[in-house]
């Protein structure tokens, strides 16, 4: 099944706290984001991509799509407020009505397969997830003082992509939208119509470009990559 990939791109990179888009920062002298655009790019089940940036900075990004030969990207959007109005934004810009996977620009380590499993899972069920299993102890804490050890074998950490039967994510962002509700990822707004989400296993390379200890992590792992893990 191919599918359509929607990547926020619009964000700020407050946490990175490096003075622009994190997503221009380099890893191995190419940006986070052309590494993340050249997973899909190199996909053969991925038709398009569509994109959510800054209005000021879509120039800047069609330029570095032509110098590094991205050639899936059919539409940019502009990004909205919170990552959810990007995603909402990459939707309505979607050509595709079969299944589309939305993923955070800032994750570039994202494995095919991983991304087929999920695109099958969400064309047989209507909603999946990337995760990992929570691999510390995990408790539940308030003003500083613990109330419960959560047991760890029903926690799992929820990554992106997450991939969806478009009518249902068209729901569940329209309904989001309406009621002004904000989630963490796509997820939490279908949750919130009573529909079943599954969970497929990530792996725990799969991390989010967030602060600057990411980028150390990240030039480990493209290393990894690079000698076939
Ligand atoms: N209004 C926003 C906010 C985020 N994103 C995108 O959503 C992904 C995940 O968001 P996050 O890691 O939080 O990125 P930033 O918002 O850039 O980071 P921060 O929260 O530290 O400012 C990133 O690819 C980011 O570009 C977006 O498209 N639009
Ligand atoms: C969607 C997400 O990447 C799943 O882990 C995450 O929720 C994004 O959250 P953030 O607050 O924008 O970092």
């Amino acid at each position: 099944m191919m599918y359509t990939v929607l990547l926020p791109a619009a964000g700020s990179g407050k946490r990175m706290g490096a003075g622009q888009n994190k997503l221009f920062l380099e890893l191995r002298q190419i940006p986070i984001l052309i590494h993340t655009l050249r997973v899909f790019e190199q996909d053969s089940k991925c038709k398009s991509i569509v994109l959510a940036v800054k209005k000021e900075e879509q120039t800047f990004i069609e330029q570095m799509l032509i110098k590094h030969h991205i050639t899936k990207v059919v539409a940019i959007t502009e990004g909205g407020a919170e990552r959810q109005h990007s995603v909402y934004a990459c939707l309505k810009s979607s050509p595709d009505q079969g299944i589309v996977l939305v993923h955070d620009a800032a994750r570039p380590f994202i494995k095919q397969v991983v991304i087929h499993q999920l695109v099958q899972t969400a064309e047989e069920s209507g909603a999946a997830v990337a995760a990992v299993r929570a691999k510390d102890t995990m408790k539940k804490v308030e003003n500083g003082i613990i109330q419960e050890t959560v047991d760890r074998e029903s926690l799992w950490v929820i990554q992106t992509p997450q991939a969806f039967q478009y009518a249902l994510l068209e729901k569940a962002e329209r309904l989001a939208d309406k009621d002004c509700f904000l989630g963490t990822d796509e997820a939490m707004l279908v949750e919130r119509l009573g529909e079943q989400v599954h969970i497929v296993e990530s792996t725990y390379d799969n991390v989010k470009m967030t602060t600057k200890e990411d980028l150390l992590l990240g030039e480990v792992i493209l290393n990894k990559h690079k000698q076939g893990d």
